[in-house]
């Protein structure tokens, strides 16, 4: 176990019998501040998958903490269990006082199969809960910063490619129109962009062609996989992770990748390979990194405008990482791995600041 477990400080098996919780809380590493990440409910198939998973996340968020600026460390947690079927108020109070039970060291949210109502249970029981609803006094619906980071991340990879900031009179190929997808697609329209875009929710599909028709630019409605071989000048995958392979990377005809997803490499080779093909990949965990911002910087108190100044830092970051990319001859998600590890280093052991009896910025929720 030791040797599977050796990058991180600290993994938590949580166990209560009385609520059915199979809980597992990873801390990666808490150089830069306590540890911070989404808490993920999957029906693991086993409790290695489980594992395996809450360390390779709560490794990302180290790397995404220290990208984004924020003064918290690499953590995530599991629960294993159906959301569909075993999601209770008890369950999540119960994973509550575990969280709790770390004094500060961890703090946690939504992730994918939780929702902001689960939190609310858990809220009761420890004040280590991030991505409150705005209701219940805290920063609400991240993904909107999250868009915007990624409007920052395509401005900033248009300036490296041609010297300006302009995101009109351009092609983008969207996939996804959830809640980011849908947002910096709006943006793109309002800015008199041509977009294309592909969802497997038809009522998606039909919400952005009807905004369309309010906006300058103008949308058409691919289908599936076809995304992948658009003619557009960049691609925005806002879906599902390890979208970038072999395969997709034959089709692609764009300059550049900038996106929200998750993890859109599906080896790091694959970022080697876009680079080999001359095309241009703002790393997901620096373009994504809004609504970490936004989680995080709620622990002062929500404040819509420090987040969105905070979640500008995403264009400098991206135009250092590209910078820094073609100096060294190294791809641009290399460059960001480097870019992260060099903040890390620049501070180890020496940030005490969020230490439990010296926590200035938590007294507005203690
Ligand atoms: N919401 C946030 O603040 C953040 C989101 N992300 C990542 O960004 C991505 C999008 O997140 P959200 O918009 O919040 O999720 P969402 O669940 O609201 O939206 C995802 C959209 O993708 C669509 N979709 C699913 N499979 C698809 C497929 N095969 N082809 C085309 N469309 C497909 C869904 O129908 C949905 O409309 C995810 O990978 C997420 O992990 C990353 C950081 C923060
Ligand atoms: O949303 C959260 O609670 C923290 C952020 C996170 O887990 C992520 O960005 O993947």
């Amino acid at each position: 176990m030791f040797e599977k477990i050796s990058q991180h400080e600290q993994v938590v098996f949580c166990n209560d019998p009385s609520t059915g919780l199979k809980a597992i809380i990873a801390i990666h590493n808490t150089t830069l501040g306590p540890a911070l990440g989404g808490c993920r409910m999957r029906p693991y198939g086993s409790v290695d998958e489980a594992l395996e998973d809450v360390l390779r996340l709560s490794k990302g968020m180290t790397y995404k903490c220290a990208g984004a600026d924020v003064d918290f460390g690499g953590g995530k947690s599991v629960i294993i269990g159906d959301p569909m079927t075993d999601r209770t108020p008890e369950l999540f109070r119960a994973f509550g006082q575990f969280v709790d039970s770390l004094n500060g060291r961890f703090y946690t949210g939504t992730d994918m199969g939780t929702t902001p109502d689960d939190f609310m249970h858990a809220l009761k029981e420890t004040n280590c809960i991030v991505g409150v609803p705005e209701e219940y006094g805290g920063s609400g619906d991240s993904s909107v910063p999250t868009a915007q980071g990624v409007i920052y991340g395509l401005q900033a990879t248009i300036q490296t490619l041609e010297g300006t900031d302009e995101l009109s009179g351009k092609s983008y190929s969207i996939q996804g129109l959830g809640k980011v997808g849908f947002k910096v697609a709006e943006q793109l329209l309002a800015a008199g962009a041509q977009i294309y875009v592909t969802d497997i929710n038809e009522k998606a599909l039909k919400m952005i062609q009807e905004r369309a028709e309010l906006l300058p630019g103008n949308v058409e409605v691919v289908e599936g996989s076809d995304i992948y071989g658009v003619d557009a000048d960049i691609f925005i995958p806002c879906a599902l992770g390890g979208i970038i392979h072999d395969e997709t990377i034959e089709q692609l005809k764009v300059k550049a990748i900038v996106g929200s997803a998750n993890n859109q490499l599906l080896e790091d080779k694959h970022g080697l390979y876009l680079q080999q093909k001359g095309i241009l990949y703002g790393p997901d965990y620096i373009v994504n990194a809004g609504g970490l911002i936004q989680v995080a910087d709620e622990l002062y108190g929500p404040n819509k405008a420090r987040v969105l100044t905070k979640t500008r830092a995403i264009y400098d970051s991206l135009i250092q990482i590209y910078s820094e990319s073609t100096k060294n001859q190294i791809s641009t998600m290399e460059a960001a791995n480097l870019f992260c590890e060099e903040k890390l280093l620049a501070r180890s052991k020496r940030n005490s600041f969020f230490a439990h009896n010296r926590r200035p910025k938590w007294q507005v929720r203690n």
